[in-house]
């Protein structure tokens, strides 16, 4: 049967895409055609899968305008950050060139008898499975150097952003990628469970830590599929001392970025008990109405746009009453926007100190706060999650932050710095529940081949020689 997949901008309630989602027999012959195209591509010369990489770097920079502008309105975000978007997805293709030489290249060392090689061999057809917070970035930082190993490409977008995977492969094909060695399935979760059961050899997810549980329950028994989970976080900030008006602009890049839809979000805002801590929360609570929300085109451009969906909004409403009913103090509301659809809200700020709060992620713009007696107390407070994505410190004390980055249990640790805005030459990864131990970003080479080491030698090197003095006189036993 045959179901539409349409998406909707969440700012204006428009249909950006519609399209007939692909079925499970779609899935299972894109998944043929990926393992046939598999064969020629990995024998192509990296040289030759680089300069593919870099042609589509350069229809990319040619398409940059429109496809920032498929980006905002698929996602509501400002033009200004889909456009800054696009720029990350372009400087992705020279990281992972860097990185595949620097992890996952070839190593010679010369040995007596000859040579110990080191070698990476790509895992073959892989699939990806892309978040709608990131449309393009995040499957990009998989897609990329899983091409560059010489893996071919089974992709689906988020069934919320399906547009932005649609020019994705026509960006491609258009720098001259065989059409079999990427291929773009667009549907929803059925869709992602026919590509998931079918004859893949790596699943490269970012999604919600729940998606990527139940993914870890479905390949306990697929060892062979190379799967690399890069999900949610309940990440703690905690602002320690230090200028107030720094520090509240910190926390607001932190946690209310994308409209709090970032992984690396700060959710938890932890602060001292006392004068310093009062004014921190005040002053957040104080910059709050002054950031500015509206349409992805509004000129001037806003900080934030909406939430992805209307359901997204409601979603976030019930978890911030789940806090309310817990005993949680609005300190600010999770507000609407008048005039503007429901997916548009305003950012909260919840004070839960003392409280068993949920240790979930809201995907939304919600902070919590936390009141810590001790330094001792915060750490604590911090790692009480069973993620372990990101975490921050503001502090002007060089031991205190010796004393956090021994204890923070978490893949991003930053100091007088937002836990967003993660750098693409540097790992990106969470432990717990974020993930499972298999980072993205400079590390994604690492996933995306395995290592082959050899032992080489021209011809014969003294094996016999060697094994005289330790051989027996054996009846029968002839010198060849
Ligand atoms: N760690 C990271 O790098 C990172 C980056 C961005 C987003 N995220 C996380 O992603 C989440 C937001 O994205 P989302 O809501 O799109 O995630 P999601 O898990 O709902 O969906 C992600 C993708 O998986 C597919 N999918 C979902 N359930 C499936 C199933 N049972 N079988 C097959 N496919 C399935 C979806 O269709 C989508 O393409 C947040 O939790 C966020 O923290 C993590
Ligand atoms: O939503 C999750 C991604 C958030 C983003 N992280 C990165 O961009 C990691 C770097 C990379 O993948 O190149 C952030 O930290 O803002």
């Amino acid at each position: 049967m045959m179901t539409m997949l349409t998406s909707t901008c969440p700012a204006t309630g428009e249909t950006v895409w519609s399209a007939p989602a692909a079925t499970a027999a779609d899935v299972t012959a894109a998944v043929a055609r990926a393992r046939a195209a598999f064969r020629d591509w990995r024998a192509t010369a990296l040289d030759d899968r680089i300069a593919v990489v870099r042609a589509y770097a350069g229809v990319l920079k040619q398409r940059s305008d429109d496809l920032a502008r498929v980006i905002a309105r698929e996602t509501g975000k400002p033009l200004w950050e889909s456009a800054q978007e696009v720029a990350t997805m372009i400087g992705k293709v020279e990281l992972s060139i860097a990185a595949q030489a620097e992890r996952a290249g070839h190593r010679e060392t010369p040995m007596p008898f000859g040579a110990s090689i080191l070698r990476h061999r790509p895992h073959g057809v892989m699939a990806v499975l892309g978040p709608y917070n990131f449309p393009g970035h995040l499957p990009n930082g998989h897609i990329v150097p899983a091409l560059l190993a010489g893996n071919t490409i089974v992709f689906k977008p988020s069934e919320l952003t399906p547009a932005v995977g649609a020019a994705m492969r026509d960006a491609w094909h258009a720098a001259g990628l065989p059409d079999d060695v990427l291929q773009v399935v667009q549907g929803g979760r059925d869709t992602g469970a026919a590509l998931v059961d079918g004859r893949i050899d790596g699943l490269l997810f970012t999604g919600s830590a729940a998606t990527g549980a139940h993914f870890r329950r479905r390949f306990a028994e697929r060892p062979d599929v190379i799967l690399a989970l890069e999900l949610g976080g309940n990440n703690p900030l905690v602002v320690w001392d230090g200028d107030v008006r720094e520090a509240t602009a910190l926390v607001v890049q932190s946690a209310y970025v994308t409209t709090g839809q970032r992984c690396s979000c700060a959710r938890r805002l932890i602060l001292p008990a006392g004068t310093f801590g009062d004014a921190v929360a005040d002053a957040v609570a104080a910059l709050i109405p002054r950031l500015t929300i509206g349409r992805w085109d509004d000129a001037p451009a806003p900080y934030m746009g909406p939430l992805i969906s209307d359901q997204a909004a409601a979603a976030a409403r019930g978890q911030v009453d789940r806090l309310v009913a817990l005993g949680g103090r609005t300190i600010v509301p999770l507000g609407t926007v008048a005039g503007q659809r429901p997916a548009f809200v305003t950012p909260a700020l919840i004070d839960m100190t003392g409280l068993d709060a949920p240790d979930d992620e809201i995907f939304a713009p919600v902070l919590q706060v936390h009141r810590a007696a001790s330094f001792d107390d915060a750490i604590a407070l911090a790692n009480a999650t069973r993620f372990g994505l990101s975490a921050g410190l503001v502090t002007a004390d060089d031991a205190l932050w010796r004393h956090f980055l021994t204890e923070a249990r978490a893949g991003i640790v930053n100091r007088n710095r937002p836990t967003t805005g993660a750098a693409g030459a540097q790992p990106f990864g969470g432990i717990g529940d974020s993930g499972n131990h298999r980072p993205s970003a400079f590390y994604a080479a690492d996933y995306c081949a395995y290592p082959m080491a050899s032992f080489e030698a021209d011809g014969a090197t003294g094996q016999w020689d060697a094994l005289q003095p330790l051989l027996g006189e054996a009846e029968g036993l002839a010198r060849p």
